[in-house]
């Protein structure tokens, strides 16, 4: 189900973000409905990166609005974000190397579990099944119990997508998941991301575009921080302005 209104939805408006001289992200309009399973794609430059740092708040726009579940969060902080249910990953995976899996889990799911009070002791029983829970989606519960420094870089992926699933969000933002995996990697990537919640938003920026033809139901492409297309996978293969600005004569689409 998508729903452009509903909880977990995402809407940009006139979004621009300037660095000096260099407009990463320029007067953008956009929805992301809730539910849905996004890609935005376009070549490097392109202000895909710079568009989930601008939803996640990890910067503020230079102009323009941010919607999220019909609320204006243009100015919320990042750690407000990240309460309302918006997560995301970035292109190297942060974990604790020394502790493990698990733990790592537990940690990112510490803000959000409401720990105080008298009922602690079960809601920590409760926390940890559900962290149980988020690495089994990520195909690594049998990892539990090693040093996360010990991972490959596949599962280490993997982590860190279980850590961000620790908030509960009702939006996952993934900044090139795919990248440096193996194929097998890949395939664990797309099951995980199949195994989430209908409800949970998927927004992925990536390059693979038969990873994203995999994935998305719609793809918004970016060029020059500007929306050049937005459709389904197999419309954006056939948009003639696409393959001329970025896809080029490239033999994968
Ligand atoms: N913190 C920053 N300071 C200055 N310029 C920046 C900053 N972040 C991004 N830029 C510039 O903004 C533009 C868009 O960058 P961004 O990283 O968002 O693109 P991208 O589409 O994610 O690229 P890639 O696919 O290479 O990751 C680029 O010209 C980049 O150099």
């Amino acid at each position: 189900m998508t729903d452009l209104d509903g909880a977990g939805a995402i809407e940009v408006s006139g979004l621009t973000k300037a660095f000096g001289a260099t407009v990463a992200v320029s007067d953008l309009d956009l929805a992301f409905a809730a539910g849905g399973r996004h890609a935005v794609i376009g070549p490097n430059g392109a202000g895909k990166t710079t568009l989930l740092n601008l939803i996640s708040g990890e910067l503020r726009p230079s102009s323009g609005r941010i919607r999220y579940d019909g609320r204006d969060v243009t100015r919320t902080t990042r750690a407000k974000r990240s309460r309302l249910g918006i997560a995301r990953t970035f292109q190297q995976p942060t974990v604790w190397s020394s502790l493990s899996v698990a733990d790592n889990v537990a940690l990112a799911a510490w803000p959000h579990a409401g720990l105080s009070g008298v009922w602690r002791r079960r809601r920590y029983r409760a926390l940890s099944a559900r962290c149980g829970s988020h690495l089994e989606t990520v195909g690594i519960a049998r990892l539990a119990e090693r040093p996360a420094g010990a991972l490959s870089h596949g599962e280490r992926r993997m982590l860190d997508i279980a850590m961000a699933l620790a908030a509960d969000p009702r939006v996952l933002l993934l900044d090139e998941p795919a990248a440096g995996l193996t194929e097998h990697g890949v395939e664990q990537l797309l099951a995980a991301l199949r195994a989430l919640p209908a409800t949970v938003t998927v927004v992925v920026v990536e390059h693979d575009f038969a990873f994203v033809s995999a994935i998305a139901d719609t793809v918004t492409v970016l060029h020059d921080g500007r929306l050049l297309a937005t459709g389904t996978p197999a419309e954006i293969t056939a948009d003639a302005a696409v393959r001329a600005a970025y896809l080029g004569e490239s033999e994968s689409v």
